[in-house]
């Protein structure tokens, strides 16, 4: 049984040209003109480009006291109706849980996928366990490690923690990532707000400026530096964070950048509307920036100093927000946009002419591919690739609305939001899932990607610190003692 997406425009992260693409077994096995097939898709007037990969979600996850409301489910299917073909969870032990341990719990949550996916893991505390489970956990292909430098008490790693383990992801060949705000600050700043009487969700954003994000950033670089691993930074939303990184890169670090989508489009006005619900349903963290970060992020985009468009897709309903009202600290953090990444991107961004459309494929998928050793398996229009595509109709439109959207949740962050360019199909290994916005995949059709360590930027870093090491000097004439 093959399938053949006919007359469309093929875009990757380099190319753009007019061919045909046959599909069989899920694989992409011919690219060409006149190609023939037993199933044959339109894609006149479309561009034939890589499914969208979301490096980072959070599906049915416990956080704050409750559970992120979109599971491995709901999350894949939004994903698949927005042109996303595989998304990238966070397993999170709880503090004193084993690795191997949160690991099960994933894997009994995933097998509901949609859409094909993988983890990282999060280093939520240290000792001897987790030093040693980090092996298993890379034996099984998850090769990238998050930490978290904020949420004080529960998840927030302090820096001799952050250096050993950073050290460990760098020995075993994997990629350290931070979420990166100071902690500490978050919590002084927070307490104090309250004591005031800022007990509202604008709260949230006056304890989480720009500051606290931009010394965790700096200080999660230097410290990866020290340890010798490449650094990935999840949600950067200001130009205090983005400095840091482009300043890094400039200096030969490893350090990439991850935008999101959220933080592009919407801005902290958001908080000040009068509708208590309305601000909260927007607490996240960091919080959204006003327009001076925003046009940061996107200069950022353009000029390669920020690699990847992610969405923190971590929703929660209304209901689970409200445990919050009488103080802003206890919010639930999170935003959904995993149905809305893409189409948002491109209206915000090529249609704009803030992005090539070979930049939003670069940002959308391959560069994300390349950094977690998943390309060209993923993130490309190859022979031989996964036939993980969207055929995307950069014509049509749609108003989004939570009424029509796939996530579980009552309300949609980017609600009224008109957006021009959107999938007439997308396939995930070659099964057609998506059809002009009706969504018709199989819940369990999605597969676990492992991923191998040791990628060529970590072989490159380790080359380099082992050349540039600290050695002693070899001397002859070493002057003797008590002389
Ligand atoms: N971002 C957010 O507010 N919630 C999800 C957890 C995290 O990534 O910090
Ligand atoms: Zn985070
Ligand atoms: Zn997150």
């Amino acid at each position: 049984m093959s399938t053949v997406i006919r007359n469309g425009t093929i875009v990757t992260a380099d190319l753009t040209y007019k061919a045909d693409v046959l599909i069989e077994g899920g694989k992409i096995t011919a690219i060409g003109e006149n190609l023939t097939g037993d199933t044959q898709l339109d894609a006149t007037g479309c561009y034939v480009m890589p499914g969208g990969i979301d490096p980072h979600t959070h599906l049915e996850m416990p956080f704050m006291g409750t559970y992120s409301a979109d599971d491995f489910e709901s999350g894949t299917r939004a994903a698949l109706a927005g042109g996303t073909t595989m998304v990238v969870d966070f397993a999170l032990p709880s503090p004193q849980q084993g690795l191997l341990d949160a690991l099960q719990m994933w894997d009994n949550k995933s097998g509901r996928a949609h859409c094909d996916y993988s983890y990282h893991m999060a280093v939520t505390w240290w000792g001897q366990q987790v030093f040693d489970e980090m092996a298993e956990v890379v034996k099984r292909g998850i090769t990238t490690f998050k930490h978290f430098m904020a949420y004080k008490g529960a998840l927030m790693v302090n820096d001799d923690e952050l250096f050993a383990s950073f050290r460990r992801v760098g020995d075993l060949g994997g990629i350290a990532m931070v979420h990166a705000e100071n902690g500490d600050v978050v919590a002084e700043l927070s307490a104090r707000l309250l004591a005031e009487g800022n007990t509202g969700p604008e709260a949230h954003a006056y304890s989480r400026p720009p500051q606290v994000e931009g010394e965790a950033t700096n200080r999660a670089i230097m410290v990866a530096d020290m340890a010798g691993v490449p650094l990935y930074v999840v949600h950067t939303s200001c130009e205090d964070s983005h400095e840091a990184i482009r300043r890094a890169r400039q200096q030969g670090k490893r350090v990439w950048g991850e935008p999101l989508i959220q933080h592009l489009t919407l801005d902290d006005s958001e908080y000040f509307n009068k509708d208590w619900d309305h601000a909260a349903r927007r607490v996240m963290s960091p919080p959204f920036r006003d327009k001076r970060n925003q046009d940061s992020l996107w200069a950022g985009l353009q000029s390669g100093s920020l690699s990847v468009v992610a969405t923190d897709h971590c929703a929660f309903t209304t209901e689970q927000k409200r445990t919050g009202v009488d103080d802003f600290t206890k919010i639930p953090n999170g935003t959904g946009g995993l149905e809305d990444r893409m189409p948002m991107l491109w209206t915000h961004g090529v249609n704009t002419g803030r992005l090539t459309p070979n930049e939003f494929v670069a940002i959308t998928s391959t560069n994300i591919a390349k950094i977690l050793n998943v390309y060209p398996r993923k993130g490309a229009v190859l022979v031989g690739s996964d036939a993980d595509l969207v055929v995307w109709d950069p014509k049509t439109e749609k108003t989004i609305t939570a009424g029509s959207q796939q996530s579980a949740i009552d309300y949609n962050v980017f609600e009224g939001q008109k957006v021009k360019g959107l999938p007439r199909f997308t396939l995930t290994r070659g099964v057609v899932a998506v059809t002009e916005g009706k969504v018709d995949s199989r819940e369990g059709h999605g597969e676990f990607v492992a991923r191998e360590p040791n990628t060529q930027v970590n072989r490159a870093l380790s080359q380099w610190k082992e050349l540039t090491a600290p050695r002693p000097i070899e001397r002859s004439g070493i002057p003797a003692t008590g002389v």
